[in-house]
């Protein structure tokens, strides 16, 4: 059992008569304890491929579990609870609360999993290169910016699995490193971690590297 296994993913959408084939039987894990670099050219797939293994999407085909514990096609509020007390999520969407500033949005997060802590959110904060932005607004935020605080708030509640799409995509190579070391500190921790990124050096720190390609592991 690993923290997290996909088991031949299959993900269709149709738009009008067309059909892309987004995932076309992808399995893999990422045990506790790893870093997983998810990398491959864009429209290969590694969205899709977060979004189903945290269950935000559903893939057509095959079946997620998370700790032995099976997401896919289970009620919303299983998903809900597993995705609340197992992940820390940052997707190319953003994850954000714009009624909430940058200090808000992480303590509310800190909260929902019952894990608050003023010393931790000041540290993350600054791990990110965001302290003098903490009581700015999403909306006061620039993309990078953005994209930084998002994933302060998927690392806050220090989650037994992150998932990160791009998570050093805007940033500069001092935060690039400092944000590599937090992964290897969650590494040491015994946490799972994977990570999309068409960065270099992040996937050569990576314990492994999965590449996509047209919806399939390439293992060429
Ligand atoms: N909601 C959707 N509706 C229709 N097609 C979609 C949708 N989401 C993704 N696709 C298509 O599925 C394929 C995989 O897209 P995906 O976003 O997963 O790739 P990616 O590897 O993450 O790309 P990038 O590196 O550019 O983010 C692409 O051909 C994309 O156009």
């Amino acid at each position: 059992m690993h923290a997290l296994d996909a088991h031949e993913l299959y993900r269709f959408f149709h738009i009008g008569d067309d059909e892309t084939a987004a995932l076309r039987g992808v399995s893999f894990h990422v045990a506790a304890g790893e870093i997983v670099a998810l990398v491959g050219p864009s429209g290969s797939g590694k969205s899709t491929l977060l979004a189903c293994v945290t269950g935000l999407d559903e893939p057509d085909g095959g079946y997620v579990e998370v700790a032995g514990v099976r997401l896919t096609r289970r009620p919303e509020a299983h998903r809900t609870r597993v995705r609340a007390a197992s992940f820390g999520i940052l997707l190319q969407s953003g994850n954000l609360f714009g009624h909430l500033n940058v200090e808000q949005n992480l303590r509310l997060q800190m909260l929902l999993a019952k894990k608050p802590d003023d010393e931790r959110m000041a540290g993350l904060l600054e791990s990110v290169g965001l302290s003098h932005r903490a009581r700015a607004f999403p909306t006061e935020l620039s993309g990078g910016e953005t994209a930084r605080a998002g994933l302060a708030v998927a690392l806050a509640a220090d989650p037994p699995i992150l998932i990160a799409d791009e998570p050093t995509a805007e940033v500069d190579a001092d935060t690039e490193s400092r944000l590599i070391a937090h992964f290897e500190a969650r590494r040491d921790a015994g946490l799972a971690t994977l990570l999309a990124t068409h960065s270099r050096a992040l996937a050569q720190k990576a314990d492994r590297v999965i590449r996509l390609k047209d919806g399939r592991i390439d293992r060429g």
